[in-house]
C-alpha cells in the first residue's frame, strides 16, 4: 500500500519545503514567515532556509522571542562551527558577541565581518535583544550585485588586486571626535586590538557555494597589496562606492525579537548610530568559513605574525 500511495507523491515533496518569503527590496533581502527557529529545525526547512539564504543574501525572522542564547547557538550550529570573535570576549560561557550601545558596541561602518581573519565567517546570525523606540536601524549590501555593476574593464582590474585587512583599521576615520573621546568607544577599540590580525584577501571572491563573484571589502582594509595608501584610498572607493549604492541595500527596522541572517561571503553590513543614548543591545554568532580564493584561484592568505598566531591557540587550549 506504501508504495501505491509514495507513487503517487511527487518525488520532490518529500525533499523541498516552501518557505513563506516577502523580499524587503530590488536587490537583497527577503523576510520569511511562519518559522520558529530553533536547533531542531527539520531538515527540509533548514534546507529550504539555506537556499533562501544564498539567493536573498540576508533573511529576517520576525518573533523569535523563544530564542534564548543557548537556542541561538543550537540554531547556529545547524550552519557549522561556532567561531567566538578572535579578541573580543564572548558573553560568559557562549560563543555569543555581545553589542552593547552602552560598552561602545555601535558597528556604525560599511564592514564584513572578521575579515582580518583569513577564513573568516561564512555567516553570522543576529538577535535583536534591546531596541531602541527609535533608530538602530540596520543595512546590509549586496557584494555580488556590487560587482556584477561594474563596468567590465573595472571587473578585469579588481579581478586582479589583492587588499590587507586588518583590526586596526583606521576608527578614527569615519568617527566624529565626540564618538572617539567617549570612554566606552575608547575601551572597546583597546580589547578589538589587543593583538594584531592580518590576512591578504583577493578582492574579488569567487563564492564556494554559488559560484558568484562578490568584492571582499569593508572598513578591515589597510590598502591594496603592491599600492600605495593614497592610490588604494582612490582604488578602494570606487570599488566601495559601488557595494553601498542605496539601490543595492536593504534596510532593517528592528522589534525585540527579531533575527537576521547574512551571508557574510556576499554581504556588507552598517548599524545606523542614531539612536542616541537610548539602549540597544544584540547579540551574535558566527559560523567558520573558509579560505577565500580569487578569479585565478589564488587564495586568501594569514598574514598574522607567528608569534600572535601562537598565543591565540595557546589561548584557545586553555
Ligand atoms: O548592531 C547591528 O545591528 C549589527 C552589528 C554588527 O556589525 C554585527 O553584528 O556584525
Ligand atoms: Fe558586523
Amino acid at each position: 500500500m506504501s508504495a501505491m500511495l509514495s507513487s503517487t507523491i511527487p518525488a520532490q515533496a518529500a525533499h523541498h519545503h516552501e518557505l513563506d518569503i516577502v523580499r524587503q527590496a530590488g536587490h537583497i533581502g527577503a523576510e520569511v514567515r511562519g518559522v520558529r527557529l530553533s536547533g531542531s529545525l527539520q531538515p527540509e526547512v533548514f534546507g529550504a532556509i539555506k537556499a533562501a539564504l544564498l539567493k536573498h543574501k540576508v533573511l529576517f525572522f520576525r518573533g523569535q522571542q523563544h530564542l534564548d542564547d543557548a537556542q541561538q547557538e543550537a540554531f547556529g550550529r545547524l550552519w557549522g562551527e561556532l567561531v567566538p570573535h578572535p579578541t573580543v570576549p564572548s558573553r560568559d560561557g557562549t560563543r555569543l558577541l555581545e553589542l552593547d550601545s552602552r560598552h561602545g558596541g555601535r558597528a556604525n561602518s560599511w564592514h564584513t565581518d572578521v575579515t582580518f581573519e583569513v577564513a573568516y565567517p561564512q555567516v553570522s546570525i543576529l538577535r535583536a535583544v534591546v531596541i531602541p523606540a527609535y533608530g538602530g536601524d540596520t543595512v546590509w549590501a549586496n557584494t555580488v550585485a556590487a560587482y556584477e555593476s561594474l563596468p567590465d574593464d573595472v571587473k578585469a582590474l579588481a579581478d586582479r588586486l589583492r587588499a590587507i585587512h586588518g583590526n586596526d583599521y583606521d576608527y578614527a576615520a569615519t568617527r566624529s571626535p565626540a564618538d572617539l573621546d567617549e570612554e566606552g568607544t575608547k575601551r572597546y577599540r583597546d580589547v578589538f586590538t589587543r593583538r594584531l590580525l592580518e590576512a591578504e584577501h583577493p578582492v574579488v571572491r569567487v563564492h564556494p557555494e554559488t559560484g558568484e563573484r562578490s568584492l571582499v571589502l569593508g572598513h578591515f582594509v589597510k590598502r591594496l597589496a603592491g599600492h600605495s595608501t593614497h592610490d588604494s584610498g582612490h582604488l578602494l572607493n570606487v570599488l566601495q562606492s559601488h557595494v553601498h549604492r542605496l539601490e543595492n541595500t536593504v534596510r532593517w527596522r528592528w522589534a525585540q525579537g527579531d533575527v537576521a541572517i547574512w551571508d557574510n561571503r556576499a554581504t556588507q553590513h552598517y548599524a545606523i548610530n542614531d539612536y542616541g543614548d537610548q539602549h540597544r543591545v544584540v547579540r551574535r554568532v558566527t559560523i567558520a568559513g573558509d579560505v577565500p580564493y580569487g578569479v585565478d584561484g589564488a587564495k586568501s592568505v594569514d598574514l598574522t605574525a607567528p608569534a600572535v598566531r601562537a598565543a591565540e591557540a595557546a589561548r584557545a587550549v586553555a
